[in-house]
């Protein structure tokens, strides 16, 4: 999968040059490539916003620099990219969207900042390529970037060979079973008069996933109800 992020702070997502996601890089199981929206303004300032028309608070990113990345980026597509753009009116961005974006050979992330990105970039997009307004959740970040970083990570740890250990995919939280994960426990079975459940030390695996099922529906009762509706 090829994964095109356009922003104008191209060191907020210097996080996918570690860890697995830097590893899945290293070995050709993903290619990311940032872009700095600057690089396609052509005055001295390089200047990406603007006043808002109608009035109002804050800036707004301008569309010419926009324009200029999104066809620079999507230039060599044999088949046009999804365009995915973060924004806090978009709509929420779940595992079911992870999954869906995870079988796509190509991703461009318009990362805007500012009080938004100017609405004509998305509609000339739309001629183009599928775009995708969505949000991280119901809080305000001051630009898409953290939650590109968020939709690539959700994303790429379901491409096939990105995890060492594919069945760590299945018990997840969000997961198929629409349940929120068991709480998991490592050595020693005592910490600070803290016991590890006897249950996972009976070897016992009937009643262990017997256990862990039932941890798993009382967790979800107590913090998503709303999963279970
Ligand atoms: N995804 C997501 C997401 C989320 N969950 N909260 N905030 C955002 C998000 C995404 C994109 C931008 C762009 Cl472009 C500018 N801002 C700042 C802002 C904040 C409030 C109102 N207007 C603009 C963004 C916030």
């Amino acid at each position: 999968m090829r994964i095109d992020v356009v922003t104008i702070f191209p060191d907020y997502l210097s996080p996918l040059s570690v860890s697995l996601v830097g590893k899945a890089r290293e070995s050709g199981l993903l290619d990311v490539r940032v872009h700095d929206l600057r690089d396609y303004t052509h005055d001295r300032h390089r200047t990406v916003d603007d006043t808002p028309y109608g009035g109002g608070a804050g800036m707004v990113m301008r569309p010419e620099p926009w324009g200029e990345a999104l066809d620079a980026v999507t230039a060599d597509a044999e088949t046009m990219p999804t365009l995915v753009v973060p924004a806090a009116s978009g709509r929420p961005f779940g595992q079911r969207d992870a999954e869906r974006l995870a079988v796509l050979d190509r991703l461009v992330f318009a990362c805007g900042r500012y009080e938004g990105i100017d609405q004509r970039v998305i509609d000339d997009a739309a001629e183009r390529m599928p775009v995708e307004e969505l949000s991280l959740g119901d809080f305000v970040l001051n630009g898409g970037e953290v939650a590109t970083l968020a939709m690539i990570e959700a994303v790429a740890r379901l491409l096939p060979g990105f995890m060492g250990n594919p069945e760590s995919l299945v018990e997840e939280s969000h997961s198929e079973s629409g349940l929120l994960e068991y709480p998991v426990y490592t050595k020693p079975a005592s910490w600070r008069g803290h016991d590890v459940p006897e249950v996972l030390l009976s070897g016992n695996h009937a009643r262990i996933a017997d256990w862990r099922h039932d941890q798993s529906l009382l967790r979800t009762q107590e913090r998503r109800p709303d999963l279970l509706e």
